[in-house]
């Protein structure tokens, strides 16, 4: 099938010189010693390697006057040249000449090693630094600011992006050895020659200015080639969570039609780019075989130079014109690598100024009652509230169930209670302590949540546990375990509480899953446990099991639960009834349960 380009991203200013400041700032900023350290390497290295050239004129003297001397055997004089000064006339024996070439070269062989490991070392050093602060500032943003991102979207931001980064560095250091080399040799050819160095020099320049639009479709090649990765990133995502999903309904094809249709994408975006680069990269070699051809009559008609210069020249010629190209293909791969920067310093902004703050501080103690008064909530971009005006009390030692239809905004209330969110209008009081961004975070260190699908990480039941309380002994696992009512099966595990979950705690059943992650919970000793359904999973005789063991703590644990099975609802001693994100009513299970005037009254006797 013939590839179709994307569409590519909307003109706008071009950004590119400005984002490469920016990056080379961060660069700096990274560590100054050591960028400087590189930089020196690269400008000791630039400077070797055009300085090795000079070593060849002697050599191409003895090419001229062989017999200079008479008798002497292989020796040769050294030119007349103004950095060598006092050397003029002077014989060399051939043989040590070539020694020191080898000796040079040798030297230079050696240091290249070093620089390579040294800056492959640094630019690591700088990736990592960037992925570690952009995950670091996901980690500490709050909830409400990365809940609506797809997690695609950020793995790419931390994979194949950061990736890119040190391709930026690498061309970014390429470059300034380029700019370095480049200045050496024409300051060897302008000791040789400044008129001939003038007209090397004026056209590399004049054709590197007339690539930048080049250069501006580099950079839109690097937007469009994130874009892209984005969307690849997207269709894998999908289709691995989705993976049981998409077999039961036999639609793996069209993932896989999803993902060569991007792929497709790229390869022609790709080709797009390659044919105007290279269409460049042709026409520069074209005009430069024919400025050379010009240089050389210049050269021998009108400033009648000696041959050995010429050759010299020429070499000069040959080094300094593919650089001019070099370093057009160098700006060109840094500009398509840039947009990676700039969507990483962005997402990074973004996150750091929703930095939660808090969490160092005391946490509010909930002694007596944790209040809800006239609690509104508004998903960012949606257009009504999931919440209105909801007033409420959950007491200490009490389980309190929250009951209504889906999407009545139960769990909506529950991201607010665990101070994942906050309210955007009205406030939660922990006794008389309203929960702010300040002290969000350290309540949060008081609450245990057990959510609807619970996630156990890939190692062992105990290392899952001990995400809760990173001490805890093996009694208070095995106790943690048995008021979850999941130490049988646990025991019945070949290798008991050492056995690893799985990806996600697929090993274990649904069931087994809710009752590791109750576990967990109550390991923590909350002082409000918050369970979003958590027993959907169990069967008739676990649920009673579970709801026993969260009764005897009654007293000692607060407990707020999602709750839609008669079974669970009824040994509440509370019950908070939500509708259409209003609160329909409150009170006691006893009380409400009795009357037939209440949706719970009558959703009991329904039963
Ligand atoms: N991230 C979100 N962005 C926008 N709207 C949302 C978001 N999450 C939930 N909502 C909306 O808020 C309302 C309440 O949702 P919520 O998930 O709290 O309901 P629920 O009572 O927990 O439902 P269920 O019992 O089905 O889980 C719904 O109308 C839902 O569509």
């Amino acid at each position: 099938m013939r590839p179709v380009p994307s569409t590519p991203p909307p003109e706008g200013a071009f950004t590119g010189y400005r984002e490469l400041v920016r990056f080379a700032r961060e660069l700096w900023r990274h560590s100054p010693r050591r960028t400087a350290k590189a930089l020196a390497f690269q400008l000791l290295g630039g400077v070797t390697e055009g300085v090795s050239i000079l070593l060849l004129l002697p050599i191409l003297g003895f090419l001229e006057m062989p017999a200079a001397g008479g008798g002497g055997g292989a020796a040769i004089l050294v030119p007349d040249l103004w950095f060598l000064p006092g050397l003029a006339g002077a014989r060399l024996e051939f043989l040590w000449v070539l020694v020191a070439l080898v000796a040079v070269l040798s030297l230079l062989a050696v240091f290249n090693r070093y620089r390579t490991l040294f800056v492959a070392d640094l630019l690591q050093g700088f990736v990592n630094r960037v992925r570690s602060g952009l995950f670091e500032a996901l980690a500490r943003a709050r909830w409400s600011m990365v809940a609506h991102r797809r997690a695609a979207d950020l793995n790419h931001v931390l994979t194949s992006e950061i990736d890119r980064l040190q391709l930026c560095a690498v061309s970014a250091l390429a470059l300034v050895q380029l700019g370095i080399v480049q200045v050496v040799y024409l300051c060897v050819s302008l000791a040789i020659s400044p008129a001939m160095t003038a007209f090397a020099g004026g056209v590399g320049t004049l054709v590197l200015l007339g690539l930048h639009p080049l250069r501006k479709r580099a950079h839109a090649f690097g937007l469009l080639l994130s874009q892209n990765r984005r969307e690849q990133y997207r269709t894998v995502t999908d289709f691995l969570a989705g993976m049981k999903i998409a077999k039961s309904y036999n639609v793996e094809e069209v993932h896989v039609a999803r993902l060569g249709e991007t792929l497709r994408r790229v390869q022609a975006d790709n080709l797009r780019f390659n044919r105007v680069a290279t269409l460049a990269n042709t026409g520069f070699q074209i005009g430069s075989a024919l400025a050379l051809a010009i240089f050389i009559f210049l050269a021998v008609e009108h400033v009648a130079l000696p041959l050995a210069e010429i050759v010299v020249l020429l070499l000069v010629f040959m080094r300094l014109a593919p650089r001019f190209m070099e370093m057009q293909v160098g700006l060109q791969q840094l500009l398509s690598a840039l947009p990676a920067f700039e969507t990483t310093r962005a997402l990074r902004e973004e996150f750091e100024a929703e930095r939660e703050e808090g969490g160092s501080g005391p946490a509010p103690a909930l002694v007596e009652v944790l209040r809800l008064r006239s609690v509104s909530f508004t998903y960012p971009g949606a257009e009504g509230a999931a919440l209105t005006d909801i007033t409420f009390d959950i007491p200490r030692g009490q389980v309190t169930a929250l009951i209504g239809p889906s999407g009545a905004g139960k769990s909506t209330l529950v991201d607010l209670a665990l101070g994942l969110t906050e309210p955007s209008a009205g406030e939660i009081r922990v006794d008389d302590e309203p929960l702010s961004r300040e002290n969000r975070r350290a309540w949060r260190a008081r609450v245990a949540y057990v959510p609807q699908e619970p996630f156990l990480f890939h190692a062992s039941i105990a290392a899952n546990l001990r995400l809760a309380h990173p001490g805890a002994t093996m009694e208070e696992l095995r106790a943690a375990l048995s008021a979850a009512q999941a130490l049988r099966f646990v025991d019945a595990l070949p290798e008991g509480m050492e056995t690893i979950v799985g990806d996600r705690g697929t090993r274990l059943s649904g069931g087994e899953r809710q009752r590791v992650a109750l576990a967990r919970a109550l390991l923590r000793t909350p002082d409000l446990l918050i369970l979003d359904e958590a027993t959907s999973a169990l069967d008739q005789e676990n649920q009673a099991l579970v709801a026993q063991a969260i009764a005897v703590a009654r007293g000692r644990l607060t407990v707020l639960m999602i709750a839609h099975s008669p079974k669970m609802i009824e040994f509440a001693d509370f019950v908070v009834a939500l509708e259409a994100g209003r609160l329909k009513e409150t009170g006691r299970f006893d009380v409400l349960a009795r009357d037939r005037h209440t949706a719970l009254g009558r959703m009991m006797e329904g039963n």
